[in-house]
């Protein structure tokens, strides 16, 4: 069976990969398995290069094939701002309440209460030999003001789904996952990984 590494410090992704995954016949492991690692240096101008960039850092610290995410959310009304800078929002070493603090008070600068927003996740696997594989996801809602739901992590309190009228906050994982970028990204990357491993 194939191992992979989820090459994420985010709990909240590790949670969603490990569920979105459990039908694909792999074993997948934690980075924390070895140790304290560096960070891995997100300095790509798209999702899509920091998520090639962190599996490829974690798939040399490690020696085995790496699962990696780079994903953030696009506010329209802020031209697409925090995107590739999510994590970051409010300085670097921002938690989620410094993040969602930030957003709403940029909400504020432009006199609205919310906006139509999009969340992106951009996946990427490298394998020992160093080849890789890609992939993307989308989510469309609207980012609101204030916060509901206890749910998910980052900005989900504040994502709001018009379809649903909740939050991806209010929402189990098993619901989110089939809905969520993540989701679809990691929908994509295990059909991608199950022509891959055959
Ligand atoms: O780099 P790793 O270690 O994977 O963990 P990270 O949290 O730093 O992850 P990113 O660099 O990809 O930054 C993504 C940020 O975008 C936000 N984000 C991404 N996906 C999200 C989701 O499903 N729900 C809420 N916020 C999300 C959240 O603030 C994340 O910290
Ligand atoms: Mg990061």
């Amino acid at each position: 069976m194939k191992k992979i590494i989820v090459a994420t410090k985010n709990q909240g992704k590790i949670k969603e990969m490990i569920t979105a995954f459990k039908n694909l016949d792999v074993e997948l492991h934690s980075l924390s398995e070895f140790g304290n690692l560096p960070d891995a240096i997100e300095d790509g101008s798209t999702f899509a290069e920091n998520a090639l960039k962190k599996a490829s850092f974690y798939a040399k610290q490690t020696n085995c094939a790496c699962l990696a995410d780079d994903s953030g959310l696009e506010i329209d009304v802020l031209g697409g701002a925090p995107g590739i800078y999510s994590a970051r929002f409010a300085g670097y070493h921002a938690d989620d309440s410094a993040n969602n603090k930030k957003m709403v008070e940029e909400l504020a600068k432009k006199n609205v209460s919310s906006s139509p927003a999009h969340y992106v996740c951009a996946l990427a696997f490298v394998d020992t030999d160093g080849s890789s594989l890609s992939c993307e996801g989308r989510c469309s809602g609207i980012i609101r003001n204030f916060a509901c739901g206890e749910g998910g992590f980052g900005y989900d309190p504040y994502f709001y789904l018009p379809n649903l009228d909740k939050t991806m906050a209010e929402i189990t994982l098993t619901e989110k996952n089939a809905i969520s970028h993540r989701g679809l990204a990691l929908k994509n990357m295990e059909n991608i990984l199950r022509g891959y491993l055959k």
